[in-house]
């Protein structure tokens, strides 16, 4: 492991940060906290906003290109007087008057990142130099939403922030590892040679509502497939690991970077780590009876405690013409409904976040556990994949 004298960088600016708006300092006029959230139509952004518009003194202003977000995350907010989007693609200059920026854009999604890599590099070397000269010349605190992938394929575990990491820096995922990597390097060149105030989080795998449904990230994948009666695709070998944080947890959390005193990088993740078998695993028994079947063994009388004292915990009922109550005993389709496929290259095997530094300097630690956080994905996407649940 490297040495952390680098890391967080907090006594390394050489320069005060640059004047903000007048507007701030007028002692007659109280204006509102105006802020900018590139990305704010994504996943994570559009929860982060929906967050921010709980503050009547907030003015949000989202600047999305629609690549993988969509209006739709944001329609409450259309027409609100505090609210305004722009169809902006950031790899441009930007022009608007803020006091922080969330700086968030970015595909997340390996398939959507990879989809187009230059691009994708261009949108975090590009992008993140152009919203840096905006947060130059307008005096505003700017946060970086950089991730866990910045660790690579990590030889440490888990990770803290010091870790320098395993990268690829020639791979299929480069673009988006090194692409983090690079902006955060020119978040702590600003901050140093211009002293912008900077916040960067690494964040780890996050998942909840809104997710795009057919993006390819395995909780969103494992959903719909799970409600469409689908087969679970675990990609081999299936052992490795990931850490899953809920989305209102993650909000919380860049919300308490961005209002401190730590300019990071901080780690911002639940350290609750599992195989993708056993997320596959879990996604079945929340998910695999729940469309309709579990209402069918609770009018019999029967739930989960039943189903493990005959083991059959791990099993999903494919046709129900093939489940018979033969003398108080459920007789259950053996058929496992996982498929494992092949993998990608460079798929990180383990990861898992060390969040000493988000206790310590933030008081955050994320609350909501994998279990209490995969039903509250149930109405969307079965709203948006149009399953109803059964009777
Ligand atoms: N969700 C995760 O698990 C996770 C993990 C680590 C880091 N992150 C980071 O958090 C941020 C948000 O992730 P998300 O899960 O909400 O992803 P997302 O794909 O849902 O959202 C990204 C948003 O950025 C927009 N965008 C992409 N390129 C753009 C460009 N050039 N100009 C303007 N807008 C552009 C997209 O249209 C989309 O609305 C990203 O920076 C991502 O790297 C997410
Ligand atoms: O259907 C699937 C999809 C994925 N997987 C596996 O699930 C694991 C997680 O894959 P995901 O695509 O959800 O996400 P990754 O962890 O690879 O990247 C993620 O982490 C860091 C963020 O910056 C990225 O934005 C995010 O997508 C991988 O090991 C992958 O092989 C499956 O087993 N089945």
């Amino acid at each position: 492991m490297a040495n952390n004298s680098s890391n967080g960088g907090e006594k390394t600016t050489t320069k005060p940060p640059p004047q903000p708006s007048p507007l701030r300092n007028s002692k007659f006029f109280q204006s509102n906290m105006r802020i900018l959230v590139t990305g704010g139509a994504g996943f994570i952004g559009s929860h982060l906003v929906d967050k921010l518009m709980e503050n009547k003194k907030n003015e949000v202003i989202v600047v999305d290109n629609f690549f993988t977000g969509s209006k739709d995350n944001l329609r409450k907010w259309i027409g609100h007087p505090r609210f305004e989007l722009i169809r902006h693609d950031v790899t441009e200059p930007l022009l608007v008057e803020v006091d922080q920026i969330y700086h968030l854009a970015c595909p997340a999604s390996p398939i959507f990142y990879k989809y187009n890599p230059v691009k994708t590099i261009k949108t975090n070397v590009i992008g993140t130099l152009n919203m840096l000269g905006l947060a130059k010349r307008v005096g505003a605190r700017i946060l970086l939403t950089s991730t866990s992938e910045v660790y690579g394929d990590p030889l440490v575990h888990p990770q803290p922030e010091s870790y320098w990491g395993n990268v690829n820096p020639i791979g299929v995922r480069s673009c988006y590892d090194e692409g983090k990597r690079v902006a955060e390097t020119l978040m702590f060149d600003y901050h140093r040679q211009h002293g912008i105030e900077i916040r960067i989080a690494r964040i780890f795998n996050t998942y909840g509502p809104r997710m795009n449904i057919d993006d390819g990230r395995v909780v969103s994948n494992f959903i719909a497939q799970a409600l469409r009666d689908e087969p679970l695709t675990v990609q081999l070998p299936g052992t490795q690991t990931r850490s899953f944080c809920f989305v209102s947890d993650m909000v919380d959390g860049l919300i308490r970077l961005m209002e401190g005193e730590h300019t990071g990088p901080i780690n911002i993740g639940n350290p609750g780590e599992f195989t993708m078998l056993e997320l596959a695993e879990t996604v079945k028994e929340e998910f695999g009876l729940a469309s309709g079947k579990q209402d069918q063994l609770h009018r019999w009388g029967w739930g989960w405690g039943h189903l493990k004292k005959y083991g059959m915990h791990k099993i999903v009922i494919k046709h129900e013409s093939r489940m018979k109550l033969a003398e108080g005993i459920l007789l259950i389709n053996p058929e496992v409904e996982i498929k494992k496929v092949e993998n990608t290259p460079d798929d990180p095997r383990q990861r898992k976040p060390d969040i000493t530094k988000a206790k310590e300097l933030l008081g955050w630690e994320p609350k909501i556990k994998l279990r209490e956080g995969l039903p509250l994905m149930e109405e969307d996407f079965r709203l948006r994949l149009g399953v109803a649940k059964k009777k």
